[in-house]
């Protein structure tokens, strides 16, 4: 070992004893069950559905309470008690309007906070000491400890005991102190967060996902499409930023970029009113509760046609200049009969309808009006300059990649591209062929290049984060074409369609998934596949546990536009010591409903595996680098203060 880190490291460890406690409680923890890591994916701005999968831990707190107090609690009891643990201070505030005295209250919170212990103290009993210190609530610390660690069996504190929570009652601190136990709780139960990708786009509060997240304990993500649309928008893609706009306004989430970021949509709404009118196929999809006035609709219906024309526009040239891409099969502006209103396509032509063309030149289709050039100057220079956007990309960056293997399973949103006969398919970029996983890092690299570098705008790496967006090869897309176009503008269905790469019914074979596993160094044996990406349809019998359990598709319809397709409100999947479990979540209609009859989203578990043996920390990825450290202390301990 190298002498000048022994030496850093002395001046932490600087006597032997010190050395000598913390390899045992290293060696201790190795020895813990390993923490519950907790998977969920394409939430699509669906923040309240996913606080309440994150506040219940995807039914586990449900599961705690019921193992401490089924015997003693009525099914409507225990949901109360649950109810409370996911939303404290609501549901508080609605219990106490219940009491008529001040003494039944006062019982009342005896009684709740003696649960919450007991609750607190089962929900950490696999973990050490120190990590329940950290997930308490900084202010109480001290009297939780206290209170959950009281051994008296020779009866002398009592008295001590019944003062000190009569007093946190008297004092008025008692909203509090539950509160507190019941985030304690809920952190507790999931140790770990993964985020398998699709933060962004149609449901209307990403930003409050990406807020929750930054103040998660623990988590980290891999990047969806849509997710790294947003970042492509941020790193100066106008494509990618007209395309975020597009979908916000096609679902009637303009507010968004409006108000949550602070973008100016006024340029664009201008020449929106001055090109575009009314049209059937522009005008939002309806999927919020609230009605929007017949004025406002029109006004989001013809700046998702402005902004759907300039992204149309934007693509061309980037086709044009990035032959690698293999694109030209998209240069659809070019592909149109203006005249005729007809556009040929893989050889068919087909009438267009609902179009909205007043901007295009037909000699020069894909040439922007100096309007809309304008218009994209003014909005990459205000959507770069949202702090609030820097700092949820920022966090996107930070906590984000294309892929991670993490405890022997490999994390992905898409796909591995691959072609039919199972090999990794190759991509040529700037002269030199990838495939699998070096694929995968070169478009990691581009991505990170692209946001570290904003301001250039027209480069290979950013025009390669569109690419990932969009084209064949891209993991995160993994089909063979986008058919936006057509799917505004021509009828027949059969243009809608969008081929999926190969990886989508190879996925179902087992031998198939090892050999994925294997070319991300993960053992094929024990190892799994995490996606995200496409929705499973439950409702058609798809099943999301693939390949033997090899593969596990976590993509179960968070985002409401899309659970009639799949029949179930989205999966989580959990992973503790004891195995895998997929729960499969009914819909979920409001907190207020949770709140108001204590009805919990009805959630299905499936085991996916049992552990033969419970797993433990010395398993694990974080089990790897304390294995690490001890051998490091070990070596501090042989050299400096041994020989
Ligand atoms: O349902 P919408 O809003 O038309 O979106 C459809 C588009 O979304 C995509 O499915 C990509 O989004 P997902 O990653 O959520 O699947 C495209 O392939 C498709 O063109
Ligand atoms: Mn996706």
């Amino acid at each position: 070992m190298d002498s000048k880190y022994l030496d850093l490291l002395a001046q932490k460890y600087d006597s032997e004893e010190k050395v000598a406690n913390e390899i045992i409680n290293l060696e201790a923890i190795l020895n813990l069950p390993k923490g519950t890591e907790h998977f969920v994916s394409d939430l699509h701005g669906e923040y309240q559905a996913f606080q309440h999968v994150l506040r219940n831990g995807s039914g586990n707190v449900k599961v705690k309470i019921k193992d401490l107090f089924k015997d003693e609690l009525q099914e409507k009891e225990l949901n109360e008690f649950a109810t409370l643990v996911y939303y404290p201070e609501e549901k508080l505030q609605l219990i106490k309007s219940n009491f008529s005295s001040k003494q039944e209250l006062r019982e009342w919170y005896i009684e709740i906070i003696e649960r919450m212990l007991k609750l607190v103290a089962y929900a950490s009993s696999k973990y050490t000491r120190s990590k329940l210190r950290r997930a308490l609530p900084k202010q109480f610390i001290y009297i939780i400890e206290e209170l959950l660690y009281k051994t008296d069996e020779f009866t002398n504190k009592k008295e001590y005991y019944a003062k000190m929570v009569d007093q946190v009652i008297a004092l008025g601190q008692a909203d509090k102190l539950i509160i507190g136990l019941a985030y304690t709780t809920q952190r507790l139960v999931v140790d770990h967060l993964h985020v398998v990708g699709d933060i962004y786009d149609r449901g209307p509060d990403p930003h409050k996902i990406v807020d929750t997240l930054i103040d998660y304990h623990s988590v980290d993500i891999q990047w969806g499409n849509h997710d790294a649309l947003w970042i492509g928008a941020f790193a100066g893609s106008k494509v990618c930023l007209a395309n975020i706009i597009r979908i916000c306004a096609r679902y009637n989430n303009l507010d968004i970029i409006e108000d949550v970021y602070g973008i100016n949509l006024r340029p664009l709404l201008n020449l929106a009113e001055k090109y575009y009118d009314d049209n059937p196929v522009f005008r939002p999809k309806r999927i919020s509760d609230e009605t929007l006035t017949e004025q406002e609709q029109l006004q989001i219906t013809k700046i998702h046609q402005a902004i759907s024309m300039i992204q149309f526009k934007l693509e061309s040239p980037i086709i044009k200049r990035r032959p690698c891409f293999e694109m030209e099969d998209r240069l659809l502006l070019e592909k149109v009969d203006y005249k005729n209103k007809t556009a040929t396509i893989h050889g068919i032509t087909y009438a267009l309808e609902n179009t909205c063309f007043a901007t295009i030149d037909p000699e020069q289709p894909d040439r922007l009006l100096d309007e809309e050039q304008q218009v994209m100057d003014k909005l990459l220079f205000s959507i770069q300059h949202s702090e609030k956007l820097a700092r949820h990309m920022n966090f996107l960056m930070k906590k984000g990649s294309l892929y991670l293997q993490y405890n022997g399973n490999l994390l992905i949103h898409g796909c591995i591209p691959l072609e039919e006969n199972g090999d990794m398919k190759k991509m040529e970029i700037e002269g030199k062929s990838y495939a699998g996983r070096d694929l995968l890092d070169v478009f990691e690299q581009y991505l990170r290049h692209a946001f570290a570098n904003p301001d250039e705008t027209d480069d290979f790496a950013t025009d390669m984060v569109w690419y990932l967006w969009t084209g064949e090869n891209s993991s995160l897309f993994g089909k063979r074409e986008m058919t936006t176009f057509e799917r505004y503008f021509i009828k027949e269905k059969e243009t809608h369609k969008e081929r999926k790469n190969p990886y989508y019914y190879l996925r179902e074979d087992e031998e198939m998934c090892g050999r994925m596993l294997a070319e991300f160094d993960l053992d094929p044996e024990h190892g799994r596949i995490i996606n995200g990406h496409t929705p499973v349809k439950e409702i058609d019998g798809e099943d999301p546990i693939k390949a033997n359990g090899k593969m596990i598709v976590i993509d179960g319809g968070f985002s409401k536009a899309y659970q009639s397709t799949t029949g179930i409100a989205g999966y989580t999947l959990l992973y503790n010591s004891y195995g895998m479990q997929l729960v499969a979540h009914q819909k979920f209609n409001s907190k207020e409903e949770v709140l108001s009859n204590g009805t919990d989203v009805l959630s299905v578990k499936r085991l996916v595996d049992e552990e033969l043996e419970r797993k433990k920390v010395r398993e694990t990825n974080i089990g790897e680098k304390l294995s690490q450290e001890i051998a490091n202390l070990n070596s501090l301990r042989k050299h400096r203060y041994m020989e």
